[in-house]
C-alpha cells in the first residue's frame, strides 16, 4: 500500500466527495486529519545496541466520536500510509455506525526481526512519547499487521503507568485484561456475515463456492477457518511465504496448526505453490485478500477471475483496478464495510471496558451481525439507487455520517 496509499484514499474520497456534491471547503475540511504525530523512539536491543525506529499516530476525524483505529508495525509504515489508514477508519467507524472517528499508528520496524523483549521495549517506548494524546475518551488504538492481543497488553500496562488503570484506552487485548470474546475472530467474522449478505441477494448458497484466501494472519486465518465452517471450499491460502493451492480444497484446520507451530505456512503440503501475485488470479469464486494494501492493481485485476471480492484488508484495491473490476460485473466488497467487524469488536470491548461488565462470545456474535448486516444494507442500497459500485455505495454512508455529524456541531 505505502506509497501510493495516500493517493488511492484521497481520489475513492474525491469520487464521493462529487457523488454527495459536497463544496470544495467542506471536502478539505472532511479530509484533512485533525492531527499527525512522528516520534522518534529509542529502544535498547537484544545485542547491546540502541535501536531508533519512527512511529507515528495519525488523528483524522472525530465529529463522531473518539479517535479509533489500529497499530501497525511493519518496514512500509510511513506518514502516508499511516494517513491514508487514519482515514479509511473515519469512513469505517460511521459505515458500521459506531460512536467513534478514525485514527491509525505505525511502527516503521520490521517486526519478524524482533524478538518478545525487543517489541515488548519498542510498544513501551512508543506509549511514552504518545500517552498524551491517547485515552479511553480521546483515541483508542487497537491491533493491526504484526500486532495483537500481546502488544495491546503492554500499551495498557505502560498507559497505567501514567494515567491509572483506564482498560478502554485500547482494544483487542487479551481476554484476561479486559478484552472481549470474539475480538481476535471478529475481523475475519465480519467478512464472512457481508459475504452472506450479498450471496442472499444473489440468490446464492455459500456452501460449496471455491474461496482464495491472502494472508494467513489474523483477518486472514480467521477468514479461511469460518468460510470453511459455513461449507465453503477454501482452495489457496498464502502468508509471506507465498501461496498454497489445492482445486480440491486446502485443510484450513491443519494450515492453522502448521502456523501455530511454525510462524508461518512455509513448508505446508499443497498441491500447488503458486506466488502471492498468481494467487489473486486463480478460478474461485470469492476472493479475499487479507494482507497488504494495494496488491490488486489494474493489471491483476485484468486477470482476476473470481466473482466476488471481499476486501478484509485494508486498501487492497486500486481506483485504477477498482474501475476495471467493476466493468467485469464483480462484486466487491469494500474495506470499510468488508472489514469493519474488527472496529465493531473493539466498540464491543470498549463499552464493556467501561461498565465493567463482560458479554459472553454468543451475544458478542449476534451484536455483530447485527451491526454488519445493518452496515451491509445501507451500502447496498445507496450503491443500487445510484447505480454506483458498492465501495461507492459505502463511502457515501460513511462521509455522509460524518458529514451530518461535522454540521450538527456547528462548523
Ligand atoms: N486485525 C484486525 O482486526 C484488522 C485488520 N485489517 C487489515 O487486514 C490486513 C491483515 O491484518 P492482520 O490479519 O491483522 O495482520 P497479521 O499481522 O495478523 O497477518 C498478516 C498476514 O499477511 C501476511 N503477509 C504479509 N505480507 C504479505 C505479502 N506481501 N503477501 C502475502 N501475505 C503477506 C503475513 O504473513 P507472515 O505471517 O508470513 O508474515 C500474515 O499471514 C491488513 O491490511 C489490516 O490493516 C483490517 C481490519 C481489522
Ligand atoms: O479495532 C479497531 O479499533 C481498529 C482495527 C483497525 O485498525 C482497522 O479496522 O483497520
Amino acid at each position: 500500500m505505502s506509497s501510493d496509499a495516500l493517493e488511492n484514499a484521497n481520489r475513492y474520497f474525491e469520487q464521493a466527495a462529487k457523488v454527495l456534491d459536497l463544496g470544495r471547503d467542506v471536502a478539505v475540511q472532511l479530509r484533512t486529519p485533525f492531527r499527525e504525530v512522528r516520534v522518534e523512539l529509542n529502544v535498547r536491543m537484544d545485542d547491546g545496541s540502541i535501536g531508533t525506529f519512527v512511529g507515528y499516530r495519525v488523528q483524522h476525524d472525530n465529529a463522531r466520536g473518539p479517535f479509533k483505529g489500529g497499530l501497525r508495525y511493519h518496514h512500509e509504515v510511513d506518514a502516508q500510509e499511516v494517513t491514508a489508514l487514519a482515514q479509511l477508519m473515519t469512513w469505517k467507524t460511521a459505515v458500521a455506525g459506531v460512536p467513534f472517528g478514525g485514527g491509525k499508528g505505525g511502527i516503521h520496524v520490521d517486526a519478524s526481526k524482533l524478538s518478545v523483549g525487543e517489541k515488548e521495549r519498542i510498544t513501551r517506548a512508543f506509549v511514552d512519547k504518545i500517552n498524551d494524546i491517547v485515552g479511553d475518551h480521546t483515541d483508542i488504538p487497537a491491533p493491526d499487521m504484526y500486532t495483537g492481543p500481546q502488544e495491546m497488553g503492554w500499551f495498557l500496562d505502560q498507559y497505567t503507568k501514567y494515567h491509572g488503570y483506564k482498560p478502554g484506552v485500547v482494544t483487542g487485548k487479551p481476554i484476561e485484561l479486559g478484552g472481549s470474546h470474539g475480538r481476535a475472530a471478529a475481523t475475519g467474522r465480519g467478512c464472512l456475515y457481508v459475504t452472506e449478505e450479498l450471496m442472499a441477494r444473489l440468490g446464492e448458497p455459500l456452501v460449496g463456492k471455491t474461496v482464495v484466501v491472502q494472508g494467513f494472519g489474523n483477518v486472514g486465518g480467521w477468514a479461511a477457518r469460518l468460510f470453511a465452517e459455513q461449507g465453503a471450499l477454501v482452495v489457496a491460502i498464502s502468508d509471506i511465504s507465498g501461496g498454497y493451492y489445492d482445486p480440491k480444497g486446502i485443510d484450513v484446520a491443519a494450515a492453522l496448526a502448521w502456523v501455530a507451530k511454525h510462524r508461518t505456512l512455509a513448508g505446508f503440503h499443497a498441491a500447488k505453490k503458486v506466488d502471492n501475485d498468481e494467487l489473486l488470479t486463480l478460478p474461485c469464486d470469492i476472493l479475499v485478500p487479507a494482507a497488504l494494501g494495494g496488491v490488486i492493481t489494474e493489471e491483476v485485476a485484468r486477470g482476476i477471475r473470481a466473482r466476488v471480492i471481499v476486501e478484509g484488508a485494508n486498501g487492497p484495491t486500486t481506483p485504477g483496478a477498482d474501475e476495471i473490476l467493476f466493468a467485469k460485473g464483480v462484486h466487491v466488497i469494500p474495506d470499510i464495510l468488508a472489514n469493519a467487524g474488527g472496529v465493531t469488536v473493539s466498540y464491543f470491548e470498549w463499552v464493556q471496558n467501561l461498565q465493567h461488565y463482560y458479554w459472553d462470545e454468543a451475544r458478542v456474535n449476534e451484536e455483530l451481525r447485527r451491526v454488519m448486516r445493518a452496515a451491509f444494507d445501507a451500502t447496498w442500497e445507496q450503491s443500487r439507487s445510484r447505480s454506483l459500485p458498492m465501495r461507492m455505495g459505502a463511502y457515501v454512508v460513511g462521509i455522509g455520517r460524518v458529514y451530518t455529524a461535522t454540521r450538527m456541531r456547528g462548523l
